[in-house]
C-alpha cells in the first residue's frame, strides 16, 4: 500500500532507504515514531515533550538483506530463543520482508498501522498461518502481534517482542514488578535451578539473561539518569525476558553494538516461551501485545 514518499494516511509518510528498507515516519499531535516496514520493527518512539526516545538502537547496526537491526522492537516468531531443530535464534519473522497493509488515524490522535509479511516470506514455516503486527502510536506505544493457524492441524508457537528500552545507565536503572517471581537464569555459567527474584532487577557489568515465569506485570523501569519511568503492560503473556549482555558479553555482538552500548539499554521482552509455550488449534488465533508509557520521575 502506498507509494514511496507519499503520505499514506494522515501523519504517516513512507521513505525508501538506499540500503533497501522502507521506513514509515509517523507524526501525530501526541508522538512521533519510526518503523522499519520491511522488518516490522519499531525503531523509535517519542511522545511529544519527552527529550529521549523510548527505544535504543545499536550504534553500529544497519539494515542489511536478511538481517534486522539490533535495537527497537524486533519480533521473535515462530519460536523464541534457540530452535531445537537448528533454525535461527528467535525465528525468522524479524529477518523476513514485510509490507504495510493499511494505516488509519484513530480517535484521540492515535495512528494505527498494520503490517503483514510479504507473500512467501513465511515459506520456511511448514504450517499455513496468517501473521499481522498492529502498531498504535499515541500518548502510549501499543504493539500487538497476531497469529492465526490456517492449517488443519495444531502446531506449537513461542514468540516475543524483543524490546530494547533506552536507559541513561544500565547499572543505575531498577526494573520493578518482578519481586518474588521465579526465573530461569540463562546467563553464561548460571545455575540451572530456577531462582527467585528479590526486589527490583538491576544490571551491572555482568550479563543479565533471565526468563521470568508467571508474572502478569505491569513492570516499570525507573531511570534516575534520564529522570523517567517506563511502564510496560503485557497482553496475552505472563512471561518476561530481561536481557543485557553486560561488559562481559558485549563483544559477541560487535557487528551491531559498540562496547559502551551495554550501558545504554535494557531489553524488557514480552514473551510466550518456556512454561508458556502455545499450542494453536486449527482456526485459533493468538495475540501477544505490549503497551509502553513514559512518565517523568
Ligand atoms: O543476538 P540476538 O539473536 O538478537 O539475541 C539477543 C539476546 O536475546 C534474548 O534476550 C536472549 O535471552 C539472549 O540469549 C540473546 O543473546
Amino acid at each position: 500500500m502506498g507509494e514511496v514518499g507519499e503520505a499514506v494516511c494522515a501523519g504517516v509518510r513512507l521513505v525508501a532507504t538506499a540500503a533497501g528498507d522502507l521506513l514509515a515516519r509517523i507524526e501525530t499531535p501526541l508522538a512521533e515514531a519510526l518503523v522499519s516496514v520491511r522488518r516490522a520493527q519499531v525503531l523509535a518512539y517519542r511522545p511529544r515533550g519527552c527529550a529521549e526516545d523510548l527505544l535504543f538502537i545499536g550504534s553500529r547496526t544497519a539494515f542489511r538483506p536478511g538481517r534486522e537491526r539490533m535495537g527497537g522492537v524486533p519480533l521473535c516468531w515462530p519460536w523464541f530463543g534457540v530452535d531445537p531443530d537448528g533454525g535461527p535464534i528467535h525465528g525468522f519473522a524479524r529477518t523476513a520482508d514485510w509490507r504495510l497493509l493499511d494505516c488509519a488515524p484513530q480517535s484521540d490522535g492515535v495512528v494505527r498501522l498494520r503490517l503483514v509479511p510479504e507473500s512467501g516470506a513465511l515459506a520456511a514455516w511448514p504450517h499455513p498461518c496468517t501473521l499481522l503486527l498492529e502498531i498504535r502510536v499515541g500518548a502510549t506505544l501499543g504493539l500487538t502481534l497476531e497469529t492465526r493457524n490456517d492449517a488443519d492441524h495444531p502446531w506449537t508457537l513461542t514468540q516475543g517482542l524483543h524490546t530494547y528500552l533506552r536507559v541513561g545507565a544500565s547499572d543505575r536503572v531498577r526494573l520493578h514488578g518482578l519481586d518474588g517471581r521465579c526465573y530461569l537464569d540463562k546467563a553464561r555459567g548460571a545455575p540451572v535451578a530456577p531462582c527467585r527474584q528479590q526486589g527490583p532487577v538491576s544490571a551491572g557489568g555482568e550479563e543479565v539473561n533471565r526468563i521470568y515465569l508467571d508474572a502478569p506485570g505491569p513492570l516499570w523501569l525507573d531511570d534516575p539518569v534520564l529522570g523517567r519511568r517506563i511502564r510496560v503492560r503485557a497482553r496475552g503473556s505472563r512471561t518476561w525476558v530481561v536481557w543485557n549482555p553486560g561488559a562481559t558479553e558485549i563483544h559477541r555482538f560487535a557487528d551491531d553494538l559498540a562496547p559502551e552500548d551495554a550501558r545504554r539499554f535494557l531489553c524488557v521482552e514480552t514473551v510466550n516461551t518456556a512454561s508458556e509455550t502455545l499450542n494453536l488449534a486449527p482456526g485459533a488465533a493468538s495475540r501477544i501485545g505490549a503497551d509502553y508509557q513514559i512518565e517523568t520521575l
